[in-house]
């Protein structure tokens, strides 16, 4: 079993580049098929934000890394996304696309595939421009503390996103359910939780990086949701095709969940 200090010493050794090139590009970025796993994750989110009932103000995406994409659909209803990692690595790269800087990594073909899906029609090019407009803070967040942010975000978030985040960085599920725990503190009553991650990992690359991975079971995700507060308001997941384990991780499968946290005096 993992411990916080070794993940904390394979962190250290994270490539961005790597693990962009790892689960970012083909095979795994594979857009020819709803079957596969970037169209599937990236649907999840835009069904979800379709409704229309999540929105507000902030967004607060917990353990971004080096990634934008699962910020597509959400840009469209909040005015500000907050983006956040533990490693300035990756909040370097964010800051590098959001300023359009050149050998930033190219997001357009999630971007494309983004507005296919949604079916408005709107040029890619809006999307990306209106993402990049409403990401204003990449902050550090270290979700074992129960300020993950060192400081209460005020006003809290109306909505939170994390996406393999929890999981990669847990020793153990007591510790997923811990740090779930916590960022759950930075959202306000009534607000929306949504989450994305890996089933049944024990490890993934990025670089010289091996880092350990939790391997959740459907029912940890779900423990670890009403142990948060967190009332359970959708649970999907997709197995992993033979064709997308590459060996850059042992994932067998992806989970999406939509949680709500109760109302205020609930
Ligand atoms: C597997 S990556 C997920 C990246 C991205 N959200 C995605 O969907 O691909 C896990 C991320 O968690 C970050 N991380 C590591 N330790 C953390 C901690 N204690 N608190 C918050 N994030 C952490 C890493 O820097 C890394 O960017
Ligand atoms: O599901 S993915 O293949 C994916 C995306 C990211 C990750 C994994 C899998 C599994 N290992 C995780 C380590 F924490 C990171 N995917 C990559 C293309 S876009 C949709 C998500």
């Amino acid at each position: 079993m993992s411990s916080l200090a070794e993940l904390r010493e394979g962190y250290e050794r994270f490539d961005p580049c790597a693990y962009l090139r790892n689960n970012y590009l083909p095979p795994r970025a594979d857009f020819s098929s709803e079957e596969f796993v970037v169209p599937w994750k990236l649907r999840c989110l835009a069904d979800t934000f379709a409704s229309g009932e999540i929105r507000g103000q902030t967004l607060i995406d917990v353990g971004s890394g080096p990634t934008i994409y699962q910020l597509l659909s959400a840009c469209d209803h909040f005015e500000e996304i907050v983006a956040t990692d533990y490693l300035a690595v990756n909040r370097e790269e964010l800051g590098r696309w959001v300023r359009g800087d050149p050998g930033a990594f190219d997001w357009s073909p999630f971007i494309q595939h983004v507005c296919k899906i949604e079916g408005r029609g709107e040029p890619w090019q809006d999307k990306e421009r209106r993402l990049r407009d409403r990401l204003r803070r990449i902050l550090p967040i270290d979700v074992h503390r129960p300020d993950p942010l060192g400081a209460p975000l005020d006003p809290p978030a109306d909505a939170l996103l994390s996406a393999f985040c929890l999981e990669a960085v847990s020793p153990d599920r007591a510790a997923f359910a811990r740090a779930l725990l916590h960022v759950g503190s930075l959202l306000r009553p009534g607000g929306h939780a949504l989450l994305l991650g890996a089933l049944g990992e024990s490890f993934y690359l990025a670089g010289p990086a091996r880092l350990p991975v939790v391997p959740l079971a459907l029912a940890d995700v779900r423990a670890a949701l009403a142990g948060a507060g967190l009332a359970l308001r959708e649970l999907r997941s997709y197995e992993m095709p033979p064709a997308l384990r590459t060996g850059v991780d042992d994932v067998h499968g992806v989970f999406f969940a939509h949680a709500q946290k109760p109302p205020q005096g609930h």
